[in-house]
Formats: C-alpha cells, sequence, structure tokens
C-alpha cells in the first residue's frame, strides 16, 4: 500500500489506546493567552475539541481573555494594572470584566462551536454559584473586586457534561452577597478540575511548555520539583499560578496536568492521542 496511506492510519492506530483510556473522561481545558487572539488558530482549536467530544471524552473549558480586557480597557480610556500577577478590578473594570468575559469571549466561543454543529453552553461562575469567592487580598494589599475561590459546586457543570454540552467557563465568581468577582482563569481552572475529579487538565498557552534555565522544554515535572523550580527562578511570571495550581490539582486527584503551545495547530490533539506530546506533563 502507498506509503502515505500507511502514515495516515497508523496515526489513528497510535490514538487508539489514548481514545480508550479518556473514553467517558472529563478533561478540562484553560483556553486562554496567544491562542485566545488569532481567529484561524481559535477556529482549529474548537475542531479539536470538537474531535475529543465525539471520540467520548468530556471537555469542560474555562477560558481567559486578559487581553480583550486591555484592549477595552484602552478603548474607553481606562488604566490598567496588575499587582502581581492579578488585574487590580475597581468597580467600573469589574463592570468590563464582566462584559468582556461573561458577555464577549464566552459567546463568542459557544458561537465557534456552534459552527462545528457542536452544543456548547457559555456560563459564568456567578451562574448556580458555581464559584463562591471572597475578596482577595494578597499580602493584606486590596487590590478591588479579585476574588479567592472559597468553593466549586460543580452541580451545574456536571448536569451540563450529563446532557451531552460542551460547558464553556467564564472566571467570573460571586460572593455571599452576590457581588462579582474576576478571578485568575488558571486558578479557576485547576479548582474546577479538582471539583470534578478531572483525568486531565490542559492549559493552552503562548509557550512550547515549561522552560528550563537554558530555555529548552521540560517534558515531565513531578509535583515534588515544583517548588524547587521556582525558588531557583526557573520558573515565574504568568508561569507561577499555572504550575503552583497543577501541583495543588495532581494532589487532588486529577492525573496529569499538560502545559501546551497553543499557537501550534493541533496541539491539544498531539498532546492527548500520540505517545510523544508536544507539551509539559506535571503528574505524581
Ligand atoms: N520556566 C518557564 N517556562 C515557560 N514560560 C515561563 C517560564 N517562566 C516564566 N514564563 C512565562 O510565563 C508565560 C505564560 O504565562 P501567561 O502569560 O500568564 O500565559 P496565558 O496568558 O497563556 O495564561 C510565558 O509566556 C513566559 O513568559
Ligand atoms: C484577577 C485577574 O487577573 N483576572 C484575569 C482574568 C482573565 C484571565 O485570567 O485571562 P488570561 O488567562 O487570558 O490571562 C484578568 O483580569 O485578566
Amino acid at each position: 500500500m502507498d506509503d502515505k496511506y500507511m502514515e495516515k492510519a497508523n496515526i489513528l492506530i497510535e490514538a487508539l489506546p489514548y481514545i480508550k483510556e479518556f473514553y467517558g473522561e472529563i478533561v478540562v481545558i484553560k483556553y486562554g493567552g496567544a491562542a485566545l487572539v488569532d481567529k484561524e488558530m481559535e477556529a482549529s482549536v474548537i475542531k479539536d475539541i470538537a474531535l475529543m467530544k465525539l471520540v467520548g471524552i468530556m471537555p469542560v473549558i474555562v477560558h481567559g481573555g486578559g487581553k480583550d480586557i486591555n484592549k477595552m480597557l484602552d478603548r474607553v480610556g481606562k488604566e490598567h494594572k496588575f499587582i502581581n500577577g492579578l488585574r487590580y478590578t475597581d468597580n467600573d473594570t469589574m463592570d468590563i470584566v464582566q462584559m468582556v468575559l461573561a458577555g464577549g469571549v464566552n459567546k463568542d466561543l459557544v458561537s465557534l462551536f456552534t459552527n462545528q454543529g457542536m452544543n456548547a453552553i457559555g456560563i459564568s461562575g456567578q451562574d448556580g454559584h458555581i464559584l463562591e469567592v471572597e475578596k482577595h487580598t494578597p499580602g493584606g494589599d486590596d487590590i478591588g473586586y479579585v476574588g479567592k475561590i472559597k468553593s466549586v459546586n460543580p452541580m451545574l457543570i456536571a448536569k451540563l457534561i450529563d446532557d451531552d454540552f460542551i460547558p464553556i467557563i467564564a472566571p467570573v465568581g460571586v460572593d455571599e452577597t452576590g457581588h462579582s468577582y474576576n478571578i485568575n482563569a488558571d486558578f479557576v481552572a485547576c479548582h474546577v478540575a479538582s471539583a470534578l475529579s478531572a483525568k486531565k487538565l490542559l492549559f493552552m498557552s503562548d509557550i512550547e511548555g515549561v522552560l528550563n534555565k537554558d530555555k529548552n522544554l521540560i517534558r515531565q515535572i513531578n509535583i515534588g520539583d515544583v517548588q524547587g523550580l521556582i525558588d531557583d527562578g526557573t520558573i515565574d511570571g504568568g508561569m507561577i499560578p499555572k504550575i503552583k495550581g497543577a501541583k495543588e490539582s495532581v494532589e487532588n486527584g486529577v492525573e496529569g496536568v499538560h502545559i501546551i503551545d497553543g499557537r501550534v495547530e493541533h496541539s491539544l490533539l498531539i498532546e492527548l492521542f500520540t505517545n510523544y506530546g508536544i507539551g509539559t506533563m506535571i503528574k505524581e
């Protein structure tokens, strides 16, 4: 037979044990950063997730949209600032965060799935009390309406999954008085993955994975080594919440957390369904 047909058949056969392993399992995908700004890539990611769903995996999406919030703040002439990676969120900023994340990014993603003939439902952590928060005051600082997750109520998400929908969750939570809070989407993804006892959590970012000091990709990190990589400065900036959250999720029973490059077409499929993968896996 023609080699090129054999090659295609082999790719499908290589995927078989993974499809079997993940069949009926929940996989949480944090979709944000660079992967969210390029329309072509966005369409390709949606196809990958549609394929996952059609082979029996139950995907749950938590999205970011920090760059879209910045753009909207620029448009209305409002300054934006981050304190240790968290957006300073005063009342007006919170209105914009809610509008951009829960109203814009969330519904745009739902439309993309609808275009692929898939049933997706866009919700935020406010719906069904999914994300209950309290005011986050890191080191005693008041950074406005930034939420610290107190509890995740997975009931509504589980119901949507049971009814065959792909839940798409915006990282906005609610406190006991009903006020909305802005939450870092990485934290939300980790808490949701733990609460749902997901098999996997995948972070799609704008870098190959976790890099060592020589800027080479680290293929696997055991949770016992995470703190050392932070302490010696190998990991900093936006990678810190991902890696800390990854460690916590694994401790809470998520089998593996993967950090993959959202700029590479089909990185999701390659990571899940091939022997070699593409990014960094964090595991026990
Ligand atoms: N060791 C590391 N390996 C990879 N990225 C790192 C590392 N240390 C810091 N980073 C930074 O973390 C960034 C990813 O975090 P972030 O920008 O918050 O992603 P996203 O917006 O996709 O959630 C990378 O682009 C990189 O600048
Ligand atoms: C408190 C806080 O910082 N919230 C984030 C929420 C969005 C987010 O996390 O988006 P990315 O994943 O695309 O960075 C923010 O306002 O930017």
